[in-house]
């Protein structure tokens, strides 16, 4: 039921895929933004996720357009693909927790084409994330509507309802991201992972936080997730890994 695919850039997507990897870019300035771009272009990542929201607020939006275009040039160049951020304080982000200065963010994002697809947490105010939703879709963006818990992992129960709901809105993928704090956690991940497969109706990328859930940022090719986060410099949450560890174990890790 789940077997839907979609592109980020030219990166094809979907839980029957291959596993694709994103670094994140966490500069907090333009300068650092384009050396750790530089980095990625010239990686074997699939995705770069600009987490728009590293970057100093006070740079201007001029500033951000000329780097995110040629950001975006650049990756599709190489048939890579850009996920723009935007996370607020409040989501466990750097963004200030002001709604309508969020909205703003990503209007401008969509509406001057600076990204492949956008990455909106759920817990997003309904009304403004009915905006992004709605915006996005008339401008064909896809959305990975992402959802974090920094303090633990809640029960199989709670995720597959938490997963359906998320679903059920117009985006192309879910994303959970949650904090095991036992290794029975890092079973709930996997059963969640295995029935999204087939009972979900939207693709997947699933990871556990800190050193217990690194397990799940290399199993995606046996327990689906879309995408899995890996360094090449900063991290940009507890338990991301190197990029060339991750890789080498997705692929020791499948079928
Ligand atoms: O949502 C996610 C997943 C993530 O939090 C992780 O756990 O790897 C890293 C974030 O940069 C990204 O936006």
């Amino acid at each position: 039921m789940s077997n839907s695919t979609f592109k980020i850039g030219s990166v094809q997507l979907g839980a029957d895929l291959e596993t694709k990897t994103v670094v994140p870019i966490t500069a907090t300035d333009l300068a650092n933004v384009r050396t750790q771009s530089d980095a990625i272009l010239h990686s074997t990542a699939n995705l770069a996720e600009w987490r728009l929201d590293y970057l100093d607020q006070t740079i201007s939006s001029q500033a951000i357009f000329k780097t995110a275009q040629a950001l975006k040039m650049n990756l599709k160049s190489v048939n890579k693909g850009l996920l723009v951020t935007v996370r607020t304080k409040a989501q466990g982000g750097e963004f200030e927790d002001d709604a309508e200065a969020y909205l703003k963010q990503y209007q401008f994002i969509l509406k001057q084409e600076l990204a492949d697809a956008i990455d909106v947490e759920f817990t997003t105010a309904p009304d403004i994330r009915h905006q992004l939703l709605k915006a996005s879709g008339l401008l064909a963006v896809p959305v990975v509507l992402s959802y974090h818990d920094f303090e633990k992992t809640p029960d199989l129960t709670a995720l597959k309802r938490l997963a359906m709901e998320m679903a059920e809105l117009n985006v192309a993928a879910v994303k959970l991201a949650l904090m095991p704090t036992k290794p029975q956690d890092i079973l709930t991940l996997f059963q969640l992972a295995d029935w999204a497969k087939t009972e979900l109706t939207k693709p997947l990328a699933i990871m556990g936080m800190g050193n217990l859930g690194r397990i799940t940022r290399a199993s995606g090719n046996l327990f689906p997730s879309i995408f899995t986060f890996a360094t090449l410099d900063d991290a940009s949450a507890p338990g991301q890994m190197p990029l060339s560890t991750v890789e080498t174990q997705l692929q020791l890790f499948k079928k």
